[in-house]
């Protein structure tokens, strides 16, 4: 058996990003950028005021109070277009251009005004209020570099650059496959010992919410034929993912059918719980993770090994599950040879730390406490057995992947 990292190494030694394609900003939140993005405007155009006022040179009000004689206005989107001398001032609003001649915004509220002049009471520092032209960006500079995911924000900045389209990878296919007589869709009829296949409905939205498409392949049953009729559609795939049948029983074909069918393995079984049979290799030209059948080790196999290897097809530098510190609630006992992820909730903080507490079942075909999880305690192998109060590491579970 290999470790956790060793396998993750394997896998993202073997994953090349995924083609480009242009996309409408709008469409482009949580995308990839392939390329750098350069700016097509200098942003603001020209020194622009801040506020709503008075354009004024700096050297009229600097003993105040000051009279001086409105000359016109300048209003956003238009402009003053004759030039301020000495004495004079132009009556401004936040977001028009500052008229020639003038260096410095007073606020309205710091003036007194009728039709003809203005008398200024505070004084103001050249400068005060006004936005240089370039202040935000240039024309032609670098606003944002590949690759990156592009969140909200970004939109926001492209939108201002004068920048429509973007080149993003294109979201990379996932095939996924179950496995198994006993399995049925929800919402079928349903027999006495047959079970819902969840899943693939699981890591399907898992791929989704990392930034790539599911493709459901549907349900093989455990023959040869049905197998290799079902995993013929994963032609168009960008990767491949079978559930079940990584292990070692009678009904377990993954390996043996699939291997005729152009299946060449890199490594099988992991040093791992759950999830220690997860088998990775290429099928038929494409990157093909076998993940184990139970559900909460198909879900973790997907943080740990499906998620990095979707960075890497979206051109990304691969992000592993974000750790940090938290205390137990109770006593542990020591690890054996497998690294362990265990559910968990937090419940409360000591010391700075999240306390938590270990469900007392850790069946890897256990939904109802997976759902209910805050975080994953890791244990390494062989790790020590523990006192309550404990330092220990884990895997946060609610948003661990932040993207605004
Ligand atoms: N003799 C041994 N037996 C097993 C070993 C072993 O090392 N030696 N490993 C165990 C471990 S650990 C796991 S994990 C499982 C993995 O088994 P498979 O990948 O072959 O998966 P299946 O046998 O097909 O199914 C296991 C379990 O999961 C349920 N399942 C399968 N698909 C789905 C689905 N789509 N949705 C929900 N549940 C699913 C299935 O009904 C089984 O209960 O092997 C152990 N055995
Ligand atoms: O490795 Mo299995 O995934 O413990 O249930």
């Amino acid at each position: 058996m290999i470790s956790v990292d060793e396998a993750r190494e394997k896998i993202l030694k073997e994953i090349r990003a995924v083609g480009t394609e242009v996309i409408s900003i709008s469409d482009a939140a949580g995308r990839v950028l392939a390329e750098d993005v350069r700016s097509r405007r200098t942003q603001p155009p020209a020194a622009m005021s801040a506020m709503d006022g008075f354009a004024v040179r700096a050297a009229d009000v600097a003993n105040v109070p000051a009279k001086l004689r409105i000359i016109g206005e300048s209003a956003a989107g238009g402009s003053f277009d004759g030039e301020l001398k000495a004495g004079e001032a132009v009556r401004i609003f936040t977001g028009a251009p500052l008229p020639p001649g003038a260096d410095t915004i007073i606020i309205q509220e710091d003036t007194e005004f009728d039709g003809g002049t203005v008398t200024v009471k505070e004084g103001a520092a050249k400068g005060t209020y006004v936005r240089a032209a370039g202040l935000d960006f240039r024309d032609g500079d670098i606003g944002l570099r590949a690759p990156r995911i592009v969140t909200p924000r970004d939109i926001g900045l492209l939108a201002a650059m004068n920048v429509p389209w973007v080149t993003v990878r294109r979201k990379p296919r996932v095939a996924l496959l179950s496995t198994g007589d006993e399995l049925v869709r929800p919402g079928e009829p349903v027999g006495e010992n047959q079970i819902i296949s969840s899943n693939s409905l699981l890591v399907a939205a898992l791929v989704d919410a990392a930034g790539g498409v599911p493709l459901d392949l549907g349900i093989a049953r455990d023959t040869a034929a049905s197998l290799r009729e079902k995993v013929r559609d994963a032609g168009s795939a960008d990767m491949l993912i079978t559930l079940g049948g990584a292990s070692v029983g009678d009904h377990d074909l993954i390996q043996p059918v699939l291997a005729k069918e152009g299946l060449s393995v890199d490594f099988w079984r992991i040093a791992m719980r759950p999830g220690k049979p997860l088998m990775f290799g290429n099928f038929a030209g494409i990157p093909m993770l076998g993940m184990p059948g139970n559900p909460v080790s198909s879900m973790i196999c997907s943080y740990l090994f499906l998620i990095p290897a979707l960075d890497a097809l979206r051109g990304l530098p691969p992000r592993l599950p974000p750790r940090q510190k938290a205390l137990l609630a109770h006593d542990l006992k020591q690890n054996d040879q497998r690294e362990d992820y265990m559910r968990a909730t937090i419940d409360g903080e000591e010391k700075g730390l999240p306390v938590v507490t270990l469900f007392p079942k850790q069946d890897s075909s256990m939904l109802s406490p997976l759902s209910a999880a805050d975080c994953l305690v890791v244990r390494a192998p062989f790790a020590k057995a523990l006192s309550k109060g404990a330092e220990i590491e884990i895997i946060p579970l609610h948003q661990p992947y932040p993207a605004v």
